[in-house]
């Protein structure tokens, strides 16, 4: 049975629920429940705080599980990245007073709040630059205002907490984080299934299947503007000079997909959602 381990709580939680349902798998009724046996798809699920999903993973303890490649970094942990799973994305940055600092290299000798020392620390001893690192649980924000810290290292997203800070991101990406399926050093029978499953639902959220009719001569042109994933499929219609054809197209181009159709002749162009896929 893969033991699987899940995030109970935190911004990961939610959607990761919801790619495994999508996936066919059992979800938790009660939020507070730690522990579900799928015993239907053979698998065991371990609801746990996202910073901690890396160190049971890499320990072995459990199998695979979903979290953030920003905490897995922390964690220093043996777990390995497996794939990204399209959803949780942010950028781990640095910020400060507004117009105070420009470069890494500014921060030399100051004191820097964060509450992933490990991915810092690292960064900065990578880049030769040493700092007095402040770790703190959460909101780090507030520690230049409350004068614990000269700067911070944190996870910006909409950038709304770090403006309402009066804080200013500078120096270089520490990291592109996004939410990862991990793995233990030793691959468990039963991940490929798992990764096949995620995969399905990552197809079915970032593609849609459109159906159009189009004179026959206008085939190359349209395979042009949209190829498929291997080739458009191609039936015939009652009125010979014209097929009707479906591809699979990313839903983020579907209305320009659309109009570049119809503008060379396509016409009846309809979209429908897919609901799995294995591709
Ligand atoms: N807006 C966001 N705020 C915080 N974390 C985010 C955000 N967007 C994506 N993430 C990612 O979510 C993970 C952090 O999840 P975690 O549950 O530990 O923190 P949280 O959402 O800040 O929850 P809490 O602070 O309540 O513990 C990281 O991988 C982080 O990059
Ligand atoms: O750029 P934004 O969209 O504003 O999001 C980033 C903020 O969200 C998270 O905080 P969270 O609410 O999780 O609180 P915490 O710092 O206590 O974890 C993160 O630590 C940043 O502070
Ligand atoms: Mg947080």
């Amino acid at each position: 049975m893969l033991r699987i381990a899940v995030p109970n709580k935190g911004s990961l939680a939610e959607t990761a629920a919801q790619m495994l349902s999508e996936a066919g798998y059992a979800g938790r009724r009660d939020p507070k429940e730690l522990h579900l046996i799928d015993a239907r798809n053979d698998v065991e699920f371990f609801f746990l705080r996202p910073r901690d999903i890396a160190t049971y993973v890499g320990s072995g303890a459990l199998d695979v599980g979903i979290t953030g490649r920003d905490l897995l970094l922390d964690s220093g942990s043996k777990a390995t990245e497996i794939e990204s799973l399209g959803f949780g994305d942010s950028t781990f940055r640095f910020a400060g007073p507004i117009g105070k600092f420009s470069t890494l290299e500014d921060l030399a000798g100051l004191r820097v709040a964060t509450s992933y020392p490990g991915l810092v620390g690292e960064f900065l001893k990578n880049h030769n630059v040493s700092v007095d690192l402040v770790p703190l649980d959460g909101a780090v924000e507030s520690a230049v205002r409350l004068g614990v810290a000269d700067a911070v290292a944190d996870v910006v997203s909409t950038g709304t907490t770090l403006r309402k800070a009066e804080l200013d991101i500078f120096g270089p990406v520490i990291l592109e984080s996004t939410a990862v399926l991990i793995g233990a050093p030793e691959e468990k029978p039963g991940l490929a299934t798992l990764r096949r499953r995620l995969q399905g639902v990552l197809v079915a959220r970032q593609f849609v299947l459109m159906d159009y009719d189009l004179p026959e001569r206008l085939l190359d042109v349209a395979t042009e503007i949209a190829g498929g994933i291997e080739s458009p499929t191609v039936s015939p219609l009652r009125d010979k000079e014209w097929v009707a054809v479906r591809v699979m197209v990313p839903r983020s181009r579907t209305n320009q997909i659309m109009d570049a159709l119809y503008e060379i002749g396509a016409r009846a162009i309809l979209v429908s959602a897919i609901h799995a896929a294995r591709l």
